[in-house]
């Protein structure tokens, strides 16, 4: 299959990319490099630099089959201080694709969505069937492409899927997270231990969590990658499905700080710091439906692993000195 590869030079898009390649589609990355980079690209696919409104028209005229659209801004904080940019990236940009796409007869789409549609969750652990609540414009940004790919689905025959992530996090290869912004727990930590931060900040110690600090389901960026091959096949016109994907297990903060301890060796010193607005105490994933409807199992769902991969990214140099 010809697939066209939004976001392909992030973090999960280009896993997925290399995933693809490897599985032997043709793929194609469009990328604006507002976050991502060039060099993260896997070789075997082509990569265009350009954006969702201005240039996915011209490439899903050439013959793509299905779309895999990683391509959004993804920073909670930033979505509560500037929401305009939120819905006019992830919305307006993802209209523009889904416009281009229904102009061309494209119409299998594969999409990022996310665990923070749930926003504070009533029970654990969380079910597609949840009420989508979202609690900051990123993921009511997200809520909305999940409801736009519906109706596409009812009304033009698209043949679509959300997968909702959990804490993704893992490297797969030479491809992993190297955020310039980064706001997430596990390579935040990871820098700790390799001396580019001095300690890490654990937001929040009175959640009602065992420990106080707050729970997270973290996933490998590889079963995730997976998923997304899974995905793309199972996908039928007419239908859009809707998967959440974790492990179904938790772990608090000072569990996560605690294994990349013992992963690298390193004392990583931590600081107690005042709750991060807006972040729910526990979100953990029933991944039953996407276990059972297409068959998917988590390959990595140790969290040693998961850590011990990213580790193993961070210490070649981010990502930069990997030869393919
Ligand atoms: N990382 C997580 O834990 C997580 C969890 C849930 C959902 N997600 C979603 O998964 C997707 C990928 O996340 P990531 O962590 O790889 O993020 P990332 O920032 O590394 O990747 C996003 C990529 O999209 C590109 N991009 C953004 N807007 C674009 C536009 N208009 N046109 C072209 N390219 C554009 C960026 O340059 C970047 O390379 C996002 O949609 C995110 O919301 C991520
Ligand atoms: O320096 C830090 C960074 C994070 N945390 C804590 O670690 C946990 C995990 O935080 P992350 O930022 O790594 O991940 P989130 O759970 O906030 O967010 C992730 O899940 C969300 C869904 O809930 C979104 O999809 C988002 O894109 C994705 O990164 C949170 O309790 C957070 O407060 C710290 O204590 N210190």
């Amino acid at each position: 299959m010809k697939v066209l590869v939004t976001g392909g030079a992030g973090y999960i898009g280009s896993v997925v990319a290399a995933r693809l390649a490897a599985a032997g589609h043709e793929v194609v990355v469009l990328d604006d490099l507002s976050t991502g980079h060039a060099d993260a690209v896997p070789k075997a696919a082509a990569f265009v630099r350009g954006t969702l409104r201005d240039d996915a028209a011209r490439l899903l005229a050439g013959g793509v089959e299905a779309v895999l659209h990683f391509a959004a801004r993804s920073v909670v904080p930033e979505s509560v201080a500037h929401p305009e940019r939120y819905w006019d990236n992830n919305v307006g940009g993802t209209l523009a694709l889904l416009e281009a796409m229904r102009a061309n007869g494209v119409g299998r789409i594969v999409f990022s969505s996310t665990a923070a549609v749930y926003g504070e969750p009533e029970r654990t652990p969380i079910t597609e069937d949840d009420p989508v609540r979202p609690t900051n414009p990123y993921g009511a940004s997200k809520a909305a492409v999940d409801s736009c790919l519906a109706e596409y689905a009812r009304m033009h025959g698209f043949a679509a899927t959300s997968l909702r992530y959990f804490n993704v996090a893992g490297a797969y290869g030479r491809y992993g997270e190297r955020h310039t912004t980064e706001t997430h727990l596990i390579p935040i930590v990871l820098g700790v231990a390799l001396g580019e931060r001095d300690s890490v900040k654990v937001f929040g110690d009175d959640y009602p969590t065992p420990d106080g600090s707050c729970v997270r389901d973290y996933i490998h960026v590889d079963d995730l990658a997976r998923a997304h091959l899974l995905a793309l096949e199972a996908a039928e016109p007419g239908r859009h499905r809707v998967y959440n994907l974790g492990n179904g297990s938790g772990f608090s903060v000072l569990e996560v700080i605690e294994v990349c301890r013992k992963v690298t060796g390193h004392a990583i010193p931590a600081e107690r710091a005042e709750r991060r607005p807006g972040d729910p105490a526990v979100l953990v994933a029933s991944s039953e439906r996407i276990r059972s409807e297409l068959g998917w199992r988590p390959e990595h769902p140790d969290l040693a692993t998961i850590v011990g991969d990213a580790w193993t990214f961070h210490v070649h140099g981010s990502g930069r000195r990997w030869e393919a």
